[in-house]
């Protein structure tokens, strides 16, 4: 303990990073066992004391040491007044010899300077440390905004003690398949033992300093009258009963009466008159647009004008950048802040997975300009279902809304797994390090991978297919990272209670992970067999068992589980296939020498398709669904083709419309590509918007999706899923 206590002092550091803090090197206090408590009045009914009192449990009216802690204003912290940081949420903390004080320039800010004691308490001395500090953006924090499996009640009360800590002062309850918060049950209160929870929630939040904001999201079927409106301020108003005080209205996702612009404007304004401001003691509404990223602006369309002059001003209006997913630097705040006329609140849809639900994203946060604080009112982050896995992610969103300037992105992701894991830290590093790309999705988002193994992955790759040589240096290095990688998925995936929810969050890309780094080493062996006509075949064979074990995924995982799909599998599988081709060279053999098998080709002149990725799990083939609303130009089309004829049984799409929606679209399937053969939709179930196609027993070579409304259909791509006959 003492060697890993050691440890923590050399790389200690606060989090987030303050604006000014300064350390007497040569000197420190052990920390007071006891201390009497001077205590300004205004913090009675707020959580810095509590906080306090959780940290230094020994209050004694005659004792030396002394603690005092106030807001501004209040007269126990007078003298310190002028070292109070003027601005939102600053605070002033000095430890001196005989007495600690923390100043707040208002109650949150005082509660984060107890949480910044928090961490100098975890050291085994306290420095002479004087802290003068604030956030640079205003809110900072979460939305809980994805689709998929919500979090659980212990997810989230996890995530706002995290949030409190880390000095996030924002939760947005939005979860998108929450059926009281969105269609068809946002106009009811909460059934009894959800709004139980909820309430929990809420408390929960104020302990930690944070602003619960409950969303609703009505625009998929809400009507501009008088009955609508009523129905959603008697839900805000439940909601208030409960102990909300921030309110949203998202209108994103949608399409359809809800996205009319001047009705958005006119139903939020009458919130905020009649509600937000009659209250006195709820935040600045907050509105998600239905154009909520420039890619799906029409600024002619005058969409965003129309909210940026009919919104009252103290609305706040999110946005995800230039595209749905994206980074957030200078042109883009430089575009949306002139045309809605206040600063963007800033809806960073990262480390959201929803898209690539196979892919973990544990890489850094990167790509955000550092200079741009002044630019947005807001920053918060739309998480992965997975609560626990998020939080190398929202460590590092934390550090950098508090203080951009000092952001760096390598320090923070390092030191965001030491707190989510500090005694299996490095094993977690090896493991978030080769899990952080999402792969090829419809949106064009990507994450560096494998950083510091890139070059050797390169090397060792080139080598081999331009000289069938192998480069010794990067073998070897590859060689260890396998070795390292093997030992980090079986040290985390028996590393017990050190953060059980998360490795019960990880536990098939752990396993997927060590799959990665047992055929990594595998395949390794092989490349020194090629010319060994008998001690290739036992080293191909393994490495072919492993790749059907990577594939075969747990059923609970419909989605699959990729783990190292950046660098290391490609280049697995590109050195799995050239030594083997090299060893049927030589021996006129035929193993197979195809790594990744799909028997389905997706194209399209739809962009928001062409990217998406096709899967085959036996019998059954589909394109993968995106969650926005596509934008299928009059003509265009999607096509998937086959490796060979296949005999279909059957066939089911899922444009999120109903009849007579697709009579917008011709289905057709082709068994040469040249002569094609209409195949009818027709309905699975009376008034949903699944359809099937009467293609029973047909051999197919193409299947094509056609818009021949002759204009642009707005449509969901939910599903594309075909079965083959036995
Ligand atoms: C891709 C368009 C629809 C979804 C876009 N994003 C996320 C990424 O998938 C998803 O979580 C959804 O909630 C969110 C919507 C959004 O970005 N609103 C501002």
């Amino acid at each position: 303990l003492l060697a890993t206590a050691t440890i923590h002092a050399q790389e200690f550091r606060l989090q987030p990073t303050p604006q000014n803090y300064t350390v007497q090197q040569d000197d420190s206090i052990s920390i007071p066992r006891q201390y009497r408590l001077m205590a300004g009045n205004s913090l009675n009914n707020g959580t810095a004391l509590p906080l306090l009192r959780s940290l230094m449990p020994e209050e004694a009216p005659d004792a030396a040491f002394r603690i005092y802690i106030g807001t501004k204003g209040d007269k126990v912290v007078s003298s310190y007044r002028k070292r109070i940081p003027q601005k939102s949420e600053g605070y002033f903390l000095k430890i001196e010899k005989d007495r600690i004080i923390i100043a707040g320039a208002d109650e949150r800010g005082t509660y984060y300077g107890v949480q910044t004691l928090a961490q100098l308490l975890t050291l085994d001395k306290l420095p002479l440390a004087e802290v003068a500090d604030y956030p640079d953006v205003p809110y900072r924090g979460v939305v809980e905004g994805f689709y998929g499996t919500p979090w659980s009640q212990e997810d989230r009360i996890r995530q706002l003690d995290f949030y409190g800590r880390n000095k996030m002062n924002v939760y947005l309850y939005g979860p998108k398949d929450d059926p009281y918060h969105s269609t068809p049950h946002w106009r009811k209160p909460y059934p009894a033992q959800e709004a139980e929870r909820l309430k929990q929630l809420v408390d929960r939040a104020r302990d930690n300093n944070v602003i619960f904001y409950w969303a609703i999201h009505p625009g998929q079927d809400i009507r501009w009258n008088e009955e609508d409106r009523e129905l959603l301020l008697q839900k805000f108003e439940s909601m208030y009963q409960l102990g909300v005080r921030g309110f949203a209205v998202f209108f994103d996702d949608i399409s359809g009466e809800g996205t009319k612009a001047d009705k958005q404007a006119e139903l939020l304004n009458y919130i905020d008159n009649h509600f937000v401001q009659v209250k006195k003691d709820v935040a600045p509404l907050v509105m998600c647009p239905t154009e909520y990223n420039k890619s799906w602006t029409k600024v002619e369309g005058g969409y965003l004008t129309t909210l940026g002059e009919k919104l009252n001003k103290d609305i706040q209006i999110m946005w995800t950048g230039n595209r749905v997913i994206a980074t957030i630097d200078r042109p883009t705040l430089d575009f949306i802040n002139p045309l809605i006329k206040r600063k963007a609140y800033i809806w960073w849809n990262f480390p959201v997975s929803d898209y690539v639900r196979d892919h973990l994203l544990m890489g850094p946060v990167y790509g955000n300009g550092l200079d741009i604080e002044d630019g947005m009112s807001a920053f918060v982050s739309n998480p992965m279902e997975h609560a626990e896995a998020s939080k190398i992610s929202l460590y590092s969103v934390a550090d950098y809304t508090w203080n951009m300037e000092k952001f760096d992105s390598d320090t923070s992701w390092r030191h965001a797994i030491k707190d989510l894991m500090p005694l299996h830290a490095e094993y977690l590093e090896t493991f978030a390090a080769h899990n952080s790309d999402l792969g090829k999705n419809g949106h064009g988002f990507r994450r560096e991978e494998s950083i510091r193994l890139q070059p050797a992955l390169s090397a060792l790759l080139k080598s081999y297919l331009e000289k069938g040589e192998i480069d010794e240096t990067a073998y070897n290095q590859v060689d260890e990272e396998c070795r390292k990688i093997i030992l980090s998925a079986d040290m985390l995936l028996a590393s017990g209670n050190e953060n059980r929810p998360l490795i019960d969050e990880i536990r098939p890309w752990l396993t997927q992970f060590k799959l990665v780094g047992e055929y990594g080493k595998t395949v390794l062996e092989m490349m020194r067999l090629p010319q060994q006509e008998k001690a290739f075949l036992p080293g191909h064979a393994h490495a072919q068992a492993l790749q059907t074990l990577m594939t075969d995924n747990d059923a609970r995982y419909p989605q699959g589980v990729k783990s190292g799909s950046g660098q290391l599998m490609p280049t697995f599988d590109a050195l799995f296939e050239a030594s083997t081709k090299q060893y049927n060279q030589r021996f006129h053999t035929a193993l197979n020498a195809r790594a990744v098998y799909s028997p389905y080709t997706l194209e399209s002149n739809v962009q928001q398709l062409a990217l998406l990725p096709t899967q085959q799990k036996g019998k059954e083939g589909s394109i993968a669904p995106s969650n926005e609303v596509i934008l299928w130009q009059a003509g265009g089309s999607l096509t998937l083709s086959m490796d060979r004829p296949r005999v279909l049984a059957t066939l089911r799409i899922d444009l999120g419309t109903k009849e007579e929606g697709y009579t917008h679209f011709r289905l057709e399937t082709s068994l040469d590509g040249k002569t094609w053969r209409n195949a009818n939709l027709q309905s699975v179930w009376k008034g949903y918007t699944m359809q099937k196609a009467d293609v029973e027993g047909q051999k197919v070579l193409k299947i094509r999706l056609t818009n021949t409304s002759g204009s642009e259909q707005k449509v969901y791509f939910k599903a594309f899923r075909l079965t083959e006959q036995e």
